[in-house]
């Protein structure tokens, strides 16, 4: 059996937590190997965001030209995509190449604040990419954007998972990071038209989070990519990001990003 290729389409971030920097890194860890390209390069650290510039149309319609011309990815995932062109870009090269195993996290704003997506193409996002998307992965305040509602309780919760899917998800990954009515308890909740299936962890007190969103939509990526059904791949993608939030690894003043390598500690253990 041949190795499995996973592509992030994606920006990038130079400080290495977030991005695709965080992507590859989880691919490598879970064993597949990572591809990119790169929507946009940004300038920024664990105390925030300095500067976004985004790449030509062409320089990102070339990247994705050059990986389907060659190296087809058996699962993909898109992060940072900033503006309507490149979305509309993305979803029209992913569509003429018949890519499968779309994993869109539909990345917004940074946490400290920083615009990753432009207000105007919310609408884009909605209406072009997540019609071909296999999993979608919001968290709490993302969700709350696609389906136009807002989010206090557990029945919000599932009335927006509702409506998310109604724009054409297979599957609906709901985050729980950002619940503050789940107490010490994060539950991350699966939803595929039918059932709810819950995915439970234990909240560690930590800033040291930057980028964990990234590196939970790579590590479902990466486990999709090996064929893995959404349920059996979310266990292991658990297991990793819980690895990478408890065990710090200290770096920088403020946000510190999540150790994409403590899961090899767990299998020690
Ligand atoms: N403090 C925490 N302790 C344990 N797990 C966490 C914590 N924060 C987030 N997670 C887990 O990390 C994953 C990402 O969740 P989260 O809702 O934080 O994503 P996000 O807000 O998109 O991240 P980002 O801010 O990087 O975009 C989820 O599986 C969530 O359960
Ligand atoms: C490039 C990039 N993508 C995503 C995020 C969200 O964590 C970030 N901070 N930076």
């Amino acid at each position: 059996m041949g190795v499995k290729k996973a592509l992030t389409i994606a920006g990038s971030d130079c400080g290495g937590g977030a991005g695709i920097q965080a992507d590859i890194k989880t691919f490598q860890e879970l064993e597949v190997y990572g591809m990119s390209a790169i929507t946009a390069i940004t300038a920024q650290n664990t105390l925030g965001v300095q500067g976004v510039y985004p790449m030509s149309l062409e320089a990102i319609e070339e990247q994705l030209n050059s990986i389907g011309a060659d190296l087809t990815p058996e699962a993909l995932k898109t992060g940072m995509l900033f503006n309507s062109e490149i979305i509309t870009l993305v979803a029209r090269k992913i569509n003429e190449f018949g890519w499968g195993r779309v994993v869109v996290d539909p990345v917004m704003i940074a946490k400290g604040g920083a615009t990753l997506l432009q207000q105007e193409a919310v609408e884009a996002l909605r209406t072009h990419l997540l019609p071909l998307a296999y999993v979608v992965t919001p968290n709490v305040p993302e969700a709350e954007v696609l389906a136009e509602m807002k989010i206090e309780s557990l029945d919000d919760y599932k009335e927006a998972a509702e409506r998310i899917r109604a724009l054409g998800p297979t599957y609906v990954v709901m985050k729980g990071g950002h619940a503050t009515y789940q107490g010490d308890t994060i539950i991350d909740y699966v939803y595929d038209g039918s059932e709810f299936v819950a995915f439970e962890s234990k909240r560690v007190e930590s800033i040291q989070t930057h980028g964990s969103g990234c590196t939970f939509a790579a590590a479902l990526t990466a486990e999709l990519a090996k064929g893995n059904s959404v349920n059996v791949a979310m266990r292991r993608v658990k297991q990793f990001i819980q690895s990478a939030i408890e065990n710090e690894l200290n770096i920088g003043s403020g946000h510190g990003p999540t150790n994409h390598f403590a899961h090899r500690l767990v299998h020690v253990k």
